[in-house]
């Protein structure tokens, strides 16, 4: 049976403010998502078996990822943090049930998920696995012109699930202002490549539980001084203009964010925020070279227990390689 493989990137939230809550429970957002090149592994085959089967790793190992993040992973166990559902509250396995419901396959899939983008970290990695996966389906059974009820069945999912999705020409832009809940989409067309430190401090947080300790403002900040500044490529505008509205939500939760956000500041990563929800943090760095000692550095004052990456900016939705039956 054919086998679709491809590598979902995480993003980060460069600006993030939230004009209003809604009455279905949900926030009006204005955000500016970019992807960027942290990567998780996905491997979707087709079965004649009318079921999805999802087995899910950490790479290189989940040894490796939990000293990293201080933890013990001996004799087998895996800690707590580092559990990735295999059932239907996986996203990828959410999001495949509700293509089969949708374009009435009778057929099933084997996914493999190789990850690498810690859970619960504003970085959306469920979110990129989910529409890859729905990406890889319709490719698999060769459904051309459906990138509408994608979008339909990705915004179903979550809302960071449709800046995911390969857009209908296939040309993915690397950033996208987005609105609505999230899923309605301005593809973002000059991003300008960017290198930023990136820090997961070994604690998750709820989408929801912050959400929940928000208070929304009385006059939001407006996404267009970002915007413009983004347009230009004016990395110098860009650092003034950042923001994320969650972050004071999420100190409440986790106070040591602060001690977090705190590191990067003094290593010269300025500015530097929270991305999404959180738990994770990340800077701006100045270009590559910069973000490469800032991460030697602190791999030196923070691990173990904090998982650090430098990342640049790549496009959405990644590339599938189709291995034919
Ligand atoms: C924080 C962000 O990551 C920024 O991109 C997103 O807004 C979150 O998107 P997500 O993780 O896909 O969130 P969803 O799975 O759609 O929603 C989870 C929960 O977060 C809250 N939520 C989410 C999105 C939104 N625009 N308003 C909300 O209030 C709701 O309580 C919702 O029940
Ligand atoms: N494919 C998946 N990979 C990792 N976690 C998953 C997946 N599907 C469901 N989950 C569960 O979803 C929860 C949140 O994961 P996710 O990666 O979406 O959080 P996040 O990075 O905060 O995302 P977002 O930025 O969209 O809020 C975790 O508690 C995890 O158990």
């Amino acid at each position: 049976m054919t086998i679709a493989r491809t590598s979902p990137p995480a993003k980060l939230n460069l600006f993030l403010e939230i004009p209003a809550r809604r009455d279905d429970g949900y926030h009006e957002i204005d955000t500016v998502m970019a992807a960027i090149d942290w990567r998780d592994e996905l491997e979707i085959e087709s079965i004649p078996q009318p079921r999805i089967e999802l087995t899910a790793d950490w790479l290189p190992s989940v040894e490796s990822v939990a000293g990293e993040l201080g933890l013990d992973a001996g004799a087998g166990r895996v800690p707590e943090l580092l559990r990735i559902p295999t059932d239907d509250s996986n996203l990828v396995v959410r999001a495949l049930a509700a293509f089969r419901a949708s374009f009435g396959v009778k057929t099933g899939f084997r996914v493999r998920l190789g990850k690498r983008i810690p859970a619960g970290a504003g970085m959306g990695g469920a979110s990129s696995d989910a529409a890859h996966a729905i990406d890889c389906a319709a490719q698999i059974h060769q459904f051309d012109n459906v990138s509408e009820v994608l979008h339909g069945i990705a915004s179903s999912i979550g809302s960071d699930v449709p800046f995911f999705l390969a857009t209908a020409d296939s040309q993915s832009p690397m950033a996208a202002h987005a609105t609505g809940r999230g899923e309605l989409l301005s593809p973002l067309k000059t991003c300008p490549s960017i290198h930023f430190v990136v820090a997961y401090p070994s604690t998750s947080l709820s989408t929801a539980g912050v959400y929940a300790q928000l208070n929304v403002p009385q006059q939001p900040v407006s996404s267009a001084s970002f915007l413009q500044a983004f347009r230009r490529g004016d990395r110098e505008r860009m650092g003034k203009a950042m923001m994320n509205r969650l972050t004071e939500p999420a100190l409440k939760i986790l106070p040591q964010l602060n001690e977090l956000l705190e590191s990067l500041w003094q290593c010269g990563l300025q500015p530097c925020q929270l991305t999404g929800s959180g738990s994770a943090c990340f800077g701006l760095a100045k270009d590559a070279e910069q973000a490469k000692e800032i991460v030697k550095r602190l791999e030196t004052e923070l691990q173990p227990g904090v998982l650090l990456r430098v990342a640049q900016t790549v496009p959405a939705a990644t590339p599938i390689e189709i291995e034919p039956s």
